[in-house]
């Protein structure tokens, strides 16, 4: 990518925490994805077992090329990805190293979450994605709560083949009111190491500003005995392109509710960001951001202001579209 836009690109998703952002303009900022890695011919990505067609509000996505396809894409298909960086955490509000530990959101981030859910209530969503974490669960049943179109997120729980049994639904018609909310620890905040429960300032008072902010900021350097970006990355991105590619090549629309890091090291693949400009990449808490997935293709719509907004929404057909149904100016 030419480094002019490149920095666009940094500029652009660099949130303000006001979240007074606006779709990009210069929709010409289109990255393609590699979906070849995770595209064999027939692989099945539903997340339950495919042999039980009532036990899940999960569809399995089969890929297009499988003869057997029934998910196969239009061409003129699109899909809404949207990325959901968690409200304000109990832990974000003490300053203190989170990582892994699961701590829930404070009655600030619950604000957040619900704020994000308002800019997002006439976006399409099919399937969410979130961490293991409870404060993305949080924001992403709290954001969802705000969605005009009134479907019940509900978490799939394949922990055991009893937990999948007893989460069954035996009612299509309540199944299409319903969208399966997938758990899944690749999407989890970075592993912070030794720093967990660490205090941000006094961490940076011990071992220096500059250390601190390499340990946080750059790419390749580890915390002690934690995860670097690029480690974080590993996962979380191979899990998007195992994961959630198929999903939006299959036409549906994603929301996935993480992490600054796990959210970071995802941007960082969708934009192709070097390794230098993901150093000033920062997501603030609760700012929902919009892809638009097409022939392959992401496109950065940046951050919808809300449910009145038009530019969004007038962006694409498909989304307009749907805004108008929920309107009821559509049949
Ligand atoms: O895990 C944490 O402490 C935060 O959620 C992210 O921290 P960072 O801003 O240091 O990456």
């Amino acid at each position: 990518m030419a480094a002019s836009t490149s920095q666009h690109a940094l500029s652009s998703i660099r949130l303000l925490p006001t979240g007074c952002f606006h779709p990009d303009k210069r929709a010409s900022h289109l990255h393609s994805v590699s979906v070849g890695r995770c595209c064999p011919n027939t692989r099945n990505l539903g997340l339950v077992c495919a042999s039980n067609s009532q036990s899940s509000v999960v569809e399995p996505v089969q890929l297009p090329g499988s003869p057997k396809s029934s998910a196969a894409p239009k061409k003129s298909s699109e899909s809404a990805l949207i990325l959901i960086r968690h409200g304000e955490s109990l832990w974000n509000e003490k300053n203190l190293f989170t990582g892994c530990v699961d701590v829930p959101l404070t009655p600030k981030g619950v604000d957040e979450a619900i704020e994000a859910g308002k800019r997002i209530c006439n976006i399409p969503v099919d399937v969410i994605y979130t961490s293991s974490l409870i404060r993305a669960q949080m924001t992403a049943m709290l954001a969802m709560m705000q969605h005009r179109r009134k479907k019940v997120p509900i978490i799939v729980h394949n922990e055991s083949e009893q937990a999948h049994r007893w989460s069954q639904i035996y009612s299509e018609e309540t199944k299409k009111q319903s969208i399966p909310v997938i758990t899944a620890w690749q999407l989890n905040e970075r592993m912070y190491g030794e720093l967990q429960g660490l205090n941000k300032q006094e961490t940076a008072d011990r071992f220096g500003k500059e250390q601190v902010h390499e340990w946080r900021r750059s790419y390749d350097i580890p915390p002690p005995n934690g995860e670097s970006l690029e480690m974080c990355a590993e996962r979380a991105v191979a899990y998007f392109q195992d994961q959630i590619i198929p999903q939006l090549v299959a036409g549906k629309h994603v929301m996935i509710a993480a992490h600054g890091n796990s959210l970071r090291s995802i941007i960082m693949h969708l934009d192709k960001l070097t390794s230098q400009e993901v150093i000033s990449l920062e997501l603030s808490t609760g700012i929902p951001m919009l892809y638009i997935f097409k022939e392959g293709k992401f496109i950065r719509r940046g951050s919808p202001a809300g449910p009145s907004e038009a530019g969004v929404y007038a962006y694409t057909k498909n989304l307009a579209q749907y805004r108008q149904k929920l309107d009821g100016l559509l049949q």
